[in-house]
């Protein structure tokens, strides 16, 4: 068994975030471990309260995990403070890296800051030089490239144009584009497009984490870049498809769909 570890933020919802990662490693066979950044008071309606973790406290959580354990991925997802990002850096600096999958998080859905303005930059210089890929959402790529994304074509730009930032491949993901779920591939020569059909349903909390976190564990188990994302991108459609119905918001996806599927036989 392969093991991933999530460096980010917890949910208290499950949906997203540390818990979301989790889920996703664990459905797709993988042992998850936990690195957390920060705690969240979340639920499906919005993000309430948030509390950063010490950045001693996270660079001595990666640096025990590597001191005893093979890790064969890593995901970055919510690191709110530039003392955060510059501990996470330096203690990932100090071993050889697994595939390392960095999803840069701003925003919450619900419109919270969970990276803070003024950590951009350090988010940026930081960590995208050491990843193997990026996968920032529309809002994301607009915030860091500074100019409207409102085509396929306005994503292959700035797929490219992230690239120039350091990391080896890029993935922009076209959840918040009008009509189908169209996700852009730039692995620094070529573009791949991963369309699939949007699904008319509310229960989108989480969903980058997911994806993000799903690449990770395919990357672990040995897929190469193209199916590892790919074969990621079928998870969380249909994750969102079974997507779960609690709360009076936006609900988390099914991670475990394929385990209710196949006890249902
Ligand atoms: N309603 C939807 N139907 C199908 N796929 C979706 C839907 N919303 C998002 N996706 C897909 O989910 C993944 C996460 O994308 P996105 O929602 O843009 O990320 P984030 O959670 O970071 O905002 C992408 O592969 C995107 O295309
Ligand atoms: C701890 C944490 N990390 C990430 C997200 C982003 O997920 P979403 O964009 O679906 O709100 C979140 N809401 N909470």
């Amino acid at each position: 068994m392969k093991h991933c570890l999530t460096i980010a933020g917890s949910d208290s919802c499950g949906g997203a975030g540390i818990q979301a990662d989790l889920k996703a490693f664990s459905a797709l066979e993988t042992y998850g471990m936990s690195v957390i950044t920060a705690i969240t008071a979340q639920n499906t309606q919005g993000v309430f309260a948030t509390q950063n973790i010490d950045p001693e406290i996270v660079s001595k959580q990666i640096e025990v995990l590597f001191d005893d354990i093979k890790i064969d991925a890593i995901k970055i997802g919510m690191v709110s403070t530039i003392d955060i990002i510059e501990a996470i850096s330096k203690s990932l600096k100090k071993f050889s890296l697994p595939k390392l999958v960095v999803d840069p998080v701003m925003i919450s859905k619900s419109g919270f800051d969970l990276l803070k303005k003024e950590s951009k930059d350090a988010l940026v210089k930081e960590l995208f030089p050491i990843a193997y890929i990026i996968t920032p959402n529309l809002l994301e790529a607009q915030d860091i490239l500074g100019y409207e994304i409102k085509t396929v074509e306005d994503m292959k730009k700035a797929a490219k144009d992230l690239h120039k930032l350091g990391p080896e491949n890029v993935l922009v993901k076209g959840g918040h584009l009008e009509g189908d779920a169209i996700d852009v591939l730039y692995d620094g020569e070529n573009y791949h497009i991963f369309e699939e059909k949007r699904i008319d349903c509310i229960h989108t909390h989480g969903t980058g984490c997911t994806l993000s976190s799903a690449i990770a564990a395919h990357l672990a188990k040995g897929f190469d870049l193209v199916d590892a994302v790919k074969y990621s991108k079928d998870y969380i459609s249909t994750a969102i498809a079974h997507g779960i119905s609690i709360g009076k918001g936006v609900g988390p996806t099914n991670h475990f769909y394929n385990l209710y599927n196949k006890k249902e036989e």
